[in-house]
């Protein structure tokens, strides 16, 4: 065996001690779980909040497209009876979600305030140190996370607009699809904490009497923009018509054949996204002063 050195020792010792050292930087710094921060706060505005909206728009409809490629696999969403994944009590989606997440998790996808884990317990801690960001969302808005209802809505709801059932062996594909529409659904709609901060911003005056009432058709109420929604139903739905076109080289392209039903998109959005993203905008908005 070689003697080491001493100065090779004292580096050992201060290696064995980083992770312990992280640790307590996160714990000392109250940075655990990194709700409530963004970049700069200089730019948050209720434009860039709706143009952020906007953008998202384009992610979710073409991830609605790539799903629409697959056909509905029973054996994926059934629990416990995934010929492929024996032994598992949990669907091969949720096995598929769970794992993802906490690869994740480990690289600090939830540190963002706008990410929500469908499977919270038993996280592994974040190996990332968290982003030197400013706090904008109130500290209430990390107890706030609506995915089960998501995850449900988009299983038994949303799948069967877009896809049917049949046969497909691609079963870790299709799961990949599944979870970019689950994300893709669950930061749009969470991201009414962000709607529903600037809006208390833009006018604490109206909001704090109901929310003192803890008046939740009064907030509903102020929050709502009917002439915004339609806006919203219109612009998917033709979104949906240029992103789901087959392209080709004639003049007149697509001859009416969409990847994705474009009447889907303003149903998805004016039965489920629209309101469930009001629902987190009063949820929030209730808590605004605790
Ligand atoms: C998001 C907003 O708040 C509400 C929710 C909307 C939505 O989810 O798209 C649209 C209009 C408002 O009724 C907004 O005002 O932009």
């Amino acid at each position: 065996m070689h003697p080491i050195s001493r100065e090779r020792e004292i580096l050992y010792t201060v290696l064995n001690f980083v992770p312990a050292i992280y640790i307590l930087h996160r714990k000392v710094l109250n940075f655990e779980g990194a709700i409530v921060v963004m970049a700069d706060s200089s730019g948050f505005t209720l434009e860039s909040v709706r143009k952020s909206l906007i953008r998202q728009e384009d992610t979710l409809v073409f991830n609605l497209i790539e799903r629409a490629k697959y056909p509905i696999v029973p054996q994926l969403y059934d629990d416990g009876n995934c010929p492929i994944l024996p032994g598992s009590s949990d669907s091969f989606l949720e096995s598929f979600v769970k794992e993802t997440e906490a690869v994740q998790a480990k690289f600090g996808r939830y540190q963002s305030p706008e990410e929500h884990p469908f499977f919270p317990d038993k996280l592994p801690e974040s190996l990332v140190l968290p982003p030197r960001t400013t706090q904008i969302l109130h500290s209430a808005a990390a107890s706030i996370n609506i995915n089960k209802a998501i995850w449900d809505i988009y299983i038994n709801k949303v799948l069967p607009l877009i896809a049917s059932e049949g046969r497909d062996d691609n079963y870790t594909s299709i799961a990949g699809c599944d979870l970019q529409c689950l994300q893709a659904l669950s930061r749009r709609i969470h991201y009414g904490k962000f709607v529903a901060e600037v809006k208390f911003k833009d006018a604490p005056e109206e909001y704090t009497p109901a929310i003192q009432a803890q008046d939740r058709d009064a907030l509903m109420k102020l929050l709502t923009f009917e002439s915004v929604e339609e806006m919203v139903k219109k612009r998917v739905e033709k979104k949906a018509r240029v992103f789901g076109q087959d392209v080709t080289l004639d003049s007149n392209d697509s001859q009416g054949n969409f990847k994705v039903n474009p009447s889907v998109l303003p149903r998805l959005y004016g039965e489920w996204v629209m309101p469930l993203t009001k629902e987190v905008q009063v949820e929030y908005l209730l808590r605004r002063l605790d």
